[in-house]
């Protein structure tokens, strides 16, 4: 059955490094596709050329939190304006791996950064003109559904341990993954409505039909 709706869907995927986000996006996009949807497929920090250069210095170099915040946002400033808003214009389903909950996270839970200074930094960048079509210049731009896979800090290093070589994020203590924990759990409580938390400890097959679930429910997929 294809999907109901034409509208454009903004759907962000968030957790802590090894909690299987990646493994199930692809599969997602897949069967939006099946669904006769045109998927956009993209990350953060990243997908554009100047976003995806952003990544390598954020992901690799060692810098103060502001430097890195100041990095991010405008990484995804840039995805924002050329890439997300305007498949969202097109009435497309983007789907992203890891959007501004991850600063949140990350560097304000994480790295125990101001998050007032987030929250400008987040009404700048996704509150001006993000988006030609739909949403008023007063309005932030964000994920109409943020699909949280949430497991605990050591059961994501035991699945990343001999899985990747570490980047700058990965190579942080338990203790850090639980302030990012943290750190998306208070987004959550302030705005449950976006929110589908995943219990990200079950098996691959019960973590898919969970997420699938969510989808089904919303009359996006059937
Ligand atoms: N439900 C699961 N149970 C056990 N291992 C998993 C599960 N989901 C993913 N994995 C494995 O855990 C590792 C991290 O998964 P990945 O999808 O890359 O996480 P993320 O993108 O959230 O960092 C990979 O080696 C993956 O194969
Ligand atoms: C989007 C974002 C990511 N990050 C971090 C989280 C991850 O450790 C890293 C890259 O995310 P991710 O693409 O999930 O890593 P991988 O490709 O290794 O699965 O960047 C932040 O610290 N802040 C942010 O705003």
């Amino acid at each position: 059955m294809r999907s109901s709706s034409l509208e454009g869907l903004f759907i962000s995927f968030e957790g802590i490094d090894g909690a299987g986000k990646s493994t199930h996006i692809a599969a997602l996009a897949d069967a939006f596709r099946l669904a006769g949807r045109t998927v956009t497929l993209t990350r953060e920090p990243g997908g554009t050329p100047l976003a995806e250069k952003l990544r390598a210095l954020v992901l690799n170099d060692a810098m103060d939190p502001l430097t890195e915040s100041l990095l991010i946002f405008a990484a995804r400033r840039d995805h924002l304006v050329s890439v997300i808003a305007p498949a969202l214009d097109r009435c497309e389903v983007v789907l992203c791996d890891r959007f501004t909950d991850a600063t949140f996270a990350y560097q304000g839970g994480g790295r125990g950064f101001k998050l007032d200074v987030l929250r400008t930094l987040e009404t700048w960048v996704q509150g001006e003109n993000s988006r030609q079509s739909k949403e008023s210049s007063e309005t932030l731009l964000q994920p109409h559904l943020t699909v949280w896979f949430d497991l605990s800090p050591e059961e994501a290093a035991q699945r990343l341990a001999g899985a990747r070589l570490p980047d700058k994020f990965e190579a942080q203590p338990v203790e850090f993954f639980r302030r990012v924990a943290g750190g998306y759990e208070d987004r959550l409580q302030a705005d449950p409505q976006r929110f589908a938390r995943i219990d990200a400890s079950q098996t691959r097959e019960a973590v898919w039909n969970d997420v699938k679930q969510v989808f089904i429910s919303k009359g996006w997929l059937s």
